[in-house]
């Protein structure tokens, strides 16, 4: 004690200044040492010690513009690399290069590449690390999760009763629309982006706990000027704290060192507070259902059909003698009941992966279609052929089928506007990518926006053209992995036929009722990027049509 006391006493401020100058040299030498160092070196930008690649910060508004811009630069082999805050990811723009990441070649290699991030930024802070399907890094707690989940949406998308919850919210939003237009005008113009928001919020609402979060009524309030109540401003709450964890939620991969830092604390703690609230109103609704379900099984007369058909129900009885349709072939260490923190983790994702991500991407079919009226004139045709000239009757899960065109142009609109434009996978093991060998931990970037936008893989990528994925011919002669909307593999969007179903009745409804004209044609989508590409802001002018033409 006293060798370090003596030690201690005689450090002068020069010697701390010293020792901290050779540290930080250390460091640095350390830093490019492992660098120059590095297995299998790509084209990339330079990195700068702690900080990887510096322009990070500068393009935080528009992540996805800047991995444009790499991949033109440094893509062109089908692989490049980035170093993120110390992190090294290998990013892929060749579609050949995704195939062995999304599918797992046998049982054995069925482990690897099935975790999105590195588990080393704040998914515990955040609670998602183990909890629903999304960002859930525990293999057994994510298959369990997954197959819950899988078989309670299943319901969901054949069911009759969907169709008519979208077609009634449809009817819904568009009446307020209406009743916004000032008499003496033909038209009324609405931010597309703000009220789609509502919409898939209201939606998303429905199908996971057949209760609505009332999002359109209220915005409509808002509008009308009506007088701000409580419910009004919850509702606004919920849909807006929905879309800040989408705008901030670079913050979960931060890692857990830079947490306390100036700035970046308070940060996390406003997206711990957004995490908060949202999980607080999920788990009261989940309690809520719980004495509700227990009520009716525990009654005398007692009928399966009282229980309500939705997710939040399916969870709550999933593997227990109340379970509607057990399921079969499953590994029994996955046959127990959810907690209320797991069908929370869930429902979170139900929410986060489900509203934004429909708004947005129809958001986008909008300002394509407006901008390719031959696109128009067929789509118009579809719709004749389908609903005669009928342009109010809802739309059934039998027309879905027939609205072949409808869904070449979400589709061709994802592919040269993806709403999910970067895929991850982390590689826990060693293994062989983009022809070369990997070691362990290293993070994998599919650039969908890059690949869907390859001229190697379609002609005249730049062109709008949904014909592409309407002619067989054209589907025929797609790459595997080309196009990828909805990721692939064994984490593929679980909402991807329930995201397919809305977006189509919104279109077949839409354009029977409305001309959809844009306020300024030459305005570029205004959008941000993070995770998911938001639309800021579409204005468009919708004139109520008197005939279907
Ligand atoms: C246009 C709408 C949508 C798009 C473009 C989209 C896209 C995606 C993409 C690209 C992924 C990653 C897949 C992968 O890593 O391979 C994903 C995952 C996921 N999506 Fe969607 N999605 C949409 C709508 C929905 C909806 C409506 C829901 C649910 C109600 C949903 C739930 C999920 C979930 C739970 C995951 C995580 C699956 C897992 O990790 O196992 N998505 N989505």
């Amino acid at each position: 004690m006293n060798f370090l006391y003596t030690i201690l006493s005689n450090v002068k401020p020069t010697d701390i200044f010293q020792i901290t100058f050779l540290t930080i040299c250390f460091y640095i030498l350390h830093f490019y040492y492992k660098h120059y160092t590095r297995a299998n070196p790509l084209p990339g930008p330079f990195p700068i010690p702690l900080i990887g690649t510096f322009e990070i910060f500068r393009v935080h508004i528009d992540i996805d513009a800047w991995f444009y811009k790499l991949t033109e630069k440094y893509g062109q082999s089908g692989v490049f690399e980035l170093n993120l805050i110390g992190n090294r990811q290998v990013v892929i723009t060749r579609a050949e290069y995704v195939n062995k990441f999304m599918t797992p070649a046998s049982d054995n290699d069925s482990y690897k590449h099935l975790m999105r991030t590195a588990n080393n930024g704040l998914l515990d802070v955040f609670d998602l690390d183990c909890k629903g399907v999304g960002l859930n890094h525990n293999y057994n707690f994510w298959k369990f999760n997954r197959q819950i989940f899988t078989q309670a949406i299943k319901n969901a998308c054949y069911a009759e009763e969907t169709c008519k919850s979208i077609n009634k919210l449809y009817e819904e939003m568009t009446n307020y629309w209406i009743d916004l237009k000032k008499p003496n005008e033909d038209s009324v113009v609405i931010d597309a982006a703000t009220w789609m928001r509502r919409f898939t919020n209201d939606f998303i609402s429905v199908v996971t706990t057949s209760e609505r979060t009332f999002a359109i009524r209220n915005y409509y309030k808002v509008l009308n000027n009506e007088k701000i109540t409580q419910e009004i401003m919850d509702s606004e709450d919920f849909v807006e704290s929905i879309s800040t964890f989408f705008e901030d939620n670079q913050m979960i991969f931060i890692p857990k060192l830079l947490q306390k830092f100036p700035l970046i604390n308070g940060r996390v703690r406003s997206m711990k507070n957004t995490m908060d609230y949202i999980y607080n109103r999920l788990v009261k609704r989940i309690r809520q259902r719980r004495k509700e379900v227990e009520k009716i099984v525990n009654s005398s007369n007692y009928e399966p059909s009282q229980l309500k058909n939705d997710l939040l129900t399916s969870m709550v009885v999933a593997n227990t003698p109340y379970e509607i349709s057990p399921q079969k072939n499953v590994d029994p260490s996955l046959l127990r009941p959810m907690t209320d923190d797991e069908i929370r983790g869930i429902m979170f994702d139900a929410f986060a992966a489900g509203t934004d991500t429909t708004s947005n991407t129809f958001c986008f079919v909008l300002y394509y279609i407006t901008h390719h009226p031959e696109v128009k004139k067929k789509l118009m045709d579809e719709l004749r052929t389908v609903f005669k000239d009928d342009f109010s009757r809802p739309v059934t899960m039998d027309d879905l089928n027939k609205l072949r065109y409808c869904e070449a142009i979400i589709k061709e609109t994802s592919r040269i506007r993806p709403t999910v434009s970067m895929v991850s996978r982390f590689g826990d093991q060693v293994d062989e990518i983009a022809g070369y060998k990997w070691p362990a931990d290293i993070l994998f970037i599919m650039y969908v926006r890059g690949i869907n936008n390859n001229p190697r893989y379609w002609k005249d990528p730049e062109k709008f053209n949904p014909d592409r994925f309407y002619d067989p011919k054209e589907i025929e002669k797609q790459q595997k992995f080309a196009f990828t909307m909805f990721g692939g593999g064994v984490r593929m969007c679980l909402g991807r036929n329930l995201a397919m179903i809305e977006m189509k009745i919104l279109l077949a409804s839409l354009y029977r009722k409305f001309d959809v004209e844009l306020v300024d044609m030459k305005a570029p989508l205004h959008v941000t990027t993070s995770t998911v590409t938001i639309c800021q802001h579409l204005d468009v002018r919708m004139i109520p049509k008197t005939e279907l033409c």
